[in-house]
């Protein structure tokens, strides 16, 4: 193989957009950019890493210890390449670290991107799928991630061997590579089985766009998902339910009917549960609403927190500061983003 240069760009995500918790996601306007030399006639050695954008401060440049980098060696050696070839890579991030606008199933998507074209492997989008929800095990992020524009996911049931293969914990499919290990990693890792996520993509009006109040501080998603209960009523398990199977077709009409989205954005699954590790959530998704602001279609949070989602089609400025206003009423200090909703990720060969 001659050597390559390719770019890998993966767009952050909002997940759940109020009732469909873990079920849909968003892929908007900021990006994980990878900018990748491979040299294969070189020969193998730790990839060199480097950085820039979000996350700068605290993201691991050891390949070993670099979730896209683990990611990538974790699709290589399912395909039995066992170590990486000679290369450089570049990471230019836009989206900000636990803020619940995807990083992490960005990271990921962006490694078995990296995994496959490096190794050459040219897996379908199903299969690229399945690697990815062997790390990320909730399919809304990735797949909007890896697909782009508004889309809906299910986890598949497996068979009891493909349910074992799919469920071994989180450190024996990303082991920590010590750099030092030669070629023998040990055992092999957990092959993903075929098909563990399908998914379809909504429409979407396209006078709609996303704005992210996104407050200054990080909520990972795994502390967010701790506060939610094991179970649910038949009422609230309704509500949602209810409330998504009419959101994903409202937010495809044009022009979108505010009065049906505002209500088919609530949540009863998710939200109520995390408003004690946001302060503020409560006030801003109800005391701004369509009648208050021209504009706004619905208001949720985005993902697992902290950042709230106002989707409308104008108005955003005076959306961003009322929120801002309460926010700070409760010592949360914010910045906003307006954003598009955008298409899927991309390598381009360069
Ligand atoms: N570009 C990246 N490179 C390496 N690691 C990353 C990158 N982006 C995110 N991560 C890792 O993922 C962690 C954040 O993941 P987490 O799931 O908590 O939040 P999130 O993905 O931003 O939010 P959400 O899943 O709610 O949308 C970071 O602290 C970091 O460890
Ligand atoms: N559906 C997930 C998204 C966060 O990654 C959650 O809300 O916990």
């Amino acid at each position: 193989m001659g050597d390559r240069k390719f770019t890998i760009r993966v767009p952050a995500t909002s997940a759940n957009i109020g009732p469909g918790f873990d079920v849909v996601g968003l892929s908007l306007s900021l990006y994980l950019t990878l900018t990748v030399e491979v040299s294969y006639s070189s020969p193998p050695s730790s990839p060199v890493i480097t950085y820039s954008g979000e996350g700068a401060e605290e993201v691991p440049l050891d390949a070993y210890k670099n979730l896209t980098t683990r990611v990538a060696l974790y699709v290589l050696r399912c395909h039995g390449i066992q170590k990486f070839p000679s290369m450089k890579m570049h990471a230019r991030n836009e989206i900000p670290f636990g803020r619940g606008l995807g990083s992490s199933g960005a990271a990921v998507i962006a490694g078995v991107l990296l995994g496959d074209a490096i190794g050459n492997l040219k897996l379908s989008t199903g299969r690229l799928l399945d690697f990815a929800l062997m790390v990320e095990r909730h399919p809304d992020n990735v797949t909007a991630a890896l697909v782009g524009g508004f889309v809906g996911s299910y986890l598949r049931e497996l068979d009891k061997a493909a349910t074992e293969a799919a469920s071994v914990p989180l450190s024996e499919v990303l082991p920590e590579y010590p750099a030092d290990a030669g070629e023998d990693w040990g055992n092999d890792p957990p092959m993903a089985p075929v098909g563990i996520g399908h998914y379809v993509k909504f429409g979407w009006a396209k006078e709609i766009r996303a704005l992210a109040i996104i407050p200054r501080f990080e909520l990972s998603t795994a502390k967010a998902r701790e506060v939610l209960p094991e179970s649910y009523s038949r009422k609230d398990v309704i509500f949602n339910m209810q409330r998504l199977a009419v959101l994903t077709t409202a937010l495809a009409q044009s022009p979108p009917d505010p009065e049906l989205t505002y209500e088919a954005m609530k949540d009863r699954v998710h939200q109520p549960y995390r408003k004690k590790l946001i302060p503020g959530l409560p006030e801003v998704t109800s005391l701004i609403t369509p009648q208050t602001h021209t504009g706004l279609l619905g208001i949720c949070l985005s993902g697992a927190g902290p950042t709230i989602l106002a989707l409308g089609t104008e108005g955003f400025e005076k959306i961003a500061e009322d929120a801002a206003r309460i926010f700070k009423e409760k010592g949360v200090d914010v910045d906003w983003k307006v954003l598009d909703v955008v298409g899927g990720s991309e390598v381009v060969e360069n």
